[in-house]
């Protein structure tokens, strides 16, 4: 079965980062991952995990100004300063916290794609080198949730990974985003396994819990088992009303936290 980590990006959203902590060791989860935790103090959200026996695993770089429309700056020409910057915190906030991987953010680039790459490998041929002892996630992200985003396929994932040969970057393989992109979900997961880093979940379209809409989770976790993934899969879904009560899916999809 596979096993689950609470993503305290969305999960619990009413609570502050170190009461959804809690709140997911009180529910049952092993594992966290976070999106931008850096209000927190490393070292609180370090101990916070450790003291319930919480295994540390993702974040995610510095989005840069939400409001101005940046959503990463990993492929954004012209930002490398603030891309570097984003890297430092996030790979220093990471190693003070105990966490073991970083999702490298791409962002939403104004011109050519083919430069939008360019800039986006080389910004990854220096996070391999600066954090060698981090898991660094790739994660395409779909056009519906956020227009113009570097990329919305695993393919695009894979062929930066094969370009670059870096062993610690891998993919972060969002079932939610390669639903709404792409589908054939479970030939994907098959085919792309030996570069999956780490795999999150929820329903498609509502982003919801993974207990209702066009994907069939119950077929999507007995596969993740058949093929014999062995890391986590991450509850990336924005709760219908309260998280706990939302829950339920564990039972329904017969799994356990
Ligand atoms: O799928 C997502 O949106 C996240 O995994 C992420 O890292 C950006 O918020
Ligand atoms: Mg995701």
């Amino acid at each position: 079965m596979p096993k689950f980590s609470a993503n305290l990006g969305f999960l619990w959203p009413d609570r502050p980062v170190l009461d959804r902590i809690a709140a997911a060791a009180d529910a049952g989860f092993k594992a966290v991952e976070f999106h931008w935790p850096f209000d927190v103090p490393a070292e609180a959200l370090g101990d916070a995990c450790r003291r319930r026996g919480l295994v540390l695993l993702g974040l995610n770089t510095s989005p840069g100004d939400l409001s101005k429309g940046d959503f990463g700056l990993g492929a954004v020409e012209g930002r490398e300063a603030d891309f570097e910057k984003a890297l430092d915190q996030a790979v220093g906030y990471a190693r003070v916290a105990g966490l073991s991987s970083l999702h490298v953010m791409a962002g939403v680039p104004a011109g050519p794609r083919e430069r939008a790459r360019a800039v986006f490998v080389d910004n990854l041929r220096k996070a391999v080198r600066k954090a060698p002892d981090l898991t660094l996630l790739l994660e395409p992200i779909n056009q519906r949730d956020k227009p113009g985003y570097f990329y919305s396929t695993i393919e695009e994932a894979a062929s930066l990974i094969e370009e670059i040969g870096a062993p610690n970057l891998r993919i972060m393989f969002d079932v939610y985003h390669v639903g709404v992109s792409q589908g054939d979900v479970l030939k994907r997961l098959e085919r792309f396994l030996p570069m999956i880093g780490h795999i999150q979940i929820a329903a498609v379209p509502s982003r919801a819990e993974p207990d209702e809409g066009e994907i069939a989770y119950g077929a999507v976790l007995a596969e993740i088992d058949r093929l014999g993934y062995a890391g986590w899969v991450g509850c990336e879904y924005k709760p219908r009303a309260g998280t706990d009560e939302g829950l339920a899916w564990v039972k329904t999809l017969n799994v356990s936290l």
